[in-house]
């Protein structure tokens, strides 16, 4: 079911600080921001060798982020994305071991132009886990 590391999620209060801790004292190449509305995020890719860093906004306090920033008012990691190649069977099989998709269950499309699904904290160690289709 799992594949690579797609990215590593972090919420931050302010995109543009953030960003540019990664650009200018990291040295990190990082995308222009992206706003998400259907999700409720503006982000903001880190390109790494391996994987990427999404920096991630909230758009207003129904963001889906918005409790959590107010836990971790400096930001906080957020969530770990994994790539898996059938999404559809990787939920079936989720599903069958009881595990809680978020939302309605469906895939939504994310920031890669990809479907996603995204599972209960509670049944992960206490990580959010976000699957990607690649
Ligand atoms: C898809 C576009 C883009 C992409 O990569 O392409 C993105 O990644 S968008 C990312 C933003 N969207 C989401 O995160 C959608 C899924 N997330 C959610 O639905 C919520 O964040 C949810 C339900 C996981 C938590 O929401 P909230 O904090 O408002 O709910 P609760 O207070 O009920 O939390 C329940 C329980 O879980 C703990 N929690 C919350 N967030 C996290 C987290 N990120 N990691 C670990 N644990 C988390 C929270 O503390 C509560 O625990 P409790 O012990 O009961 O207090
Ligand atoms: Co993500």
């Amino acid at each position: 079911m799992l594949g690579r590391v797609n990215h590593i999620a972090i919420a931050v209060p302010i995109l543009d600080e953030a960003a540019a801790i990664y650009r200018d004292t990291l040295g990190a190449k990082v995308s222009e921001p992206q706003t998400l509305a259907e999700h409720g995020v503006t982000v903001i890719f880190v390109e790494l060798p391996n994987t990427k860093i999404e920096l991630l906004e909230p758009l207003d306090e129904a963001s889906p982020i918005a409790a959590f920033l107010e836990r971790n008012p400096s930001g906080g990691i957020h969530h770990i994305c994994y790539e898996t190649p059938d999404i559809a069977s990787a939920a079936e099989k989720l599903r069958a071991s009881g595990a809680r998709i978020l939302g309605d269950g469906k895939p939504k499309i994310g920031a890669h132009g990809k479907p996603v699904l995204f599972l209960h904290p509670k049944d992960f160690n206490g990580t959010l886990i976000e699957l990607e289709e690649v």
